[in-house]
């Protein structure tokens, strides 16, 4: 797994839009072979999307052949309300690219059957070959999607009762009203995410150190869903320095090191976007302890 550390919430955006901008480029997709990206709403992402949206504007990214599946939508909140992950996701980002709606997938938290929309949710992904990246957010517990604490590492869409924490905490999108929050979502489960090829998990600020720990530090745990990403082959997570707040000193230039190493002893060049080397030129200079702790961070 990859730890990328960013100095604040706007270079985190700035990395993660280039890295997905540079993985549908170097996937090269047509209408047979589509993109398959996931993606998360919150506050998390929305810098995100502004550079997605600037870059598609610039002309250097299209979203012709990408299509999307989204992690969750509330249930029993109107398709239009402004705070349904519908109005979200059509407001920051579909509206403002050339995606084709028709690629775009958000389950229907009004469906008349939740069950069956959340099974057709799975199918679909399956038809279209399954989630080439799948991006997240997590809540301050380390829920990623709406797999509160205690879902298992193995599930699937489906219908979540929402925990008390995250009904206040998502509170503040609605008039800080806990009343007015949905008490139930449909959500994407934690194994639907894994099943992913590559997972990329956006973590920023300092409420969420707590859980950035837990997840990296600690064994895996359904206390704190994130956590199962350790499991995954290719799992990238991308925080600012508040994140990192709880993290030993050890952790954070550990993984700090490596990038450094990358690019520096190995060359950004000879390393792919997955962090895999694809070519190893022996180093001319074997570095001190300093210089791979001393470390300039600009993508
Ligand atoms: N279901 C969403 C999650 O997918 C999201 O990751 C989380 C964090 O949101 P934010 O990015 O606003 O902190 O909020 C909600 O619970």
């Amino acid at each position: 797994m990859r730890l990328i550390i960013r100095s604040d919430y706007n270079e985190v955006s700035e990395y993660i839009a280039t890295y997905v901008k540079d993985r549908i480029i170097e996937f090269n997709p047509t209408h047979e072979r589509p993109f398959v990206l996931g993606l998360p709403t919150g506050s998390s992402p929305i810098g995100l999307y502004k550079n997605l949206v600037k870059f598609h504007r610039n002309g250097e990214l299209s979203f012709k052949h990408v299509v999307t599946f989204n992690m969750d939508e509330y249930v029993g909140l109107p398709r239009d309300h402004p705070e349904s992950y519908h109005s979200f996701m059509w407001h920051h980002l579909f509206k403002h690219i050339d995606i084709d709606p028709n690629n775009v997938n958000i389950l229907n938290g009004n469906a008349e059957d939740l069950s069956e929309e959340c099974a057709k949710f799975e199918e679909k992904m399956k038809e279209v070959g399954g989630v080439e990246l799948f991006i997240g957010g997590i809540g301050p517990d380390g829920h990623i999607a709406f797999n509160e604490p205690g879902s298992s590492l193995m599930s699937r869409t489906r219908v979540k009762t929402l925990a008390y924490d995250t009904i206040l905490a998502n509170s503040r999108f609605f008039d800080n009203d806990i009343n007015k929050v949905p008490r139930m979502a449909l959500t994407v489960g934690v194994g639907t995410v894994m099943d992913a090829r590559e997972v990329a998990i956006i973590i920023t600020g300092a409420h969420k150190a707590f859980a950035l720990a837990k997840c990296i530090e600690e064994g895996v745990n359904f206390m704190f869903t994130v956590s199962a990403i350790q499991l995954h082959p290719k799992a990238l997570i991308v925080c600012d320095e508040d994140a990192t707040l709880e993290l030993h000193v050890k952790t954070v230039k550990y993984f700090k090191s490596i990038e450094h190493v990358i690019k520096n002893l190995i060359g950004a060049e000879n390393v792919g976007l997955q962090g895999n080397v694809k070519k190893y030129p022996s180093p001319e200079v074997t570095p001190t302890r300093e210089a791979f702790y001393n470390l300039p961070f600009k993508r």
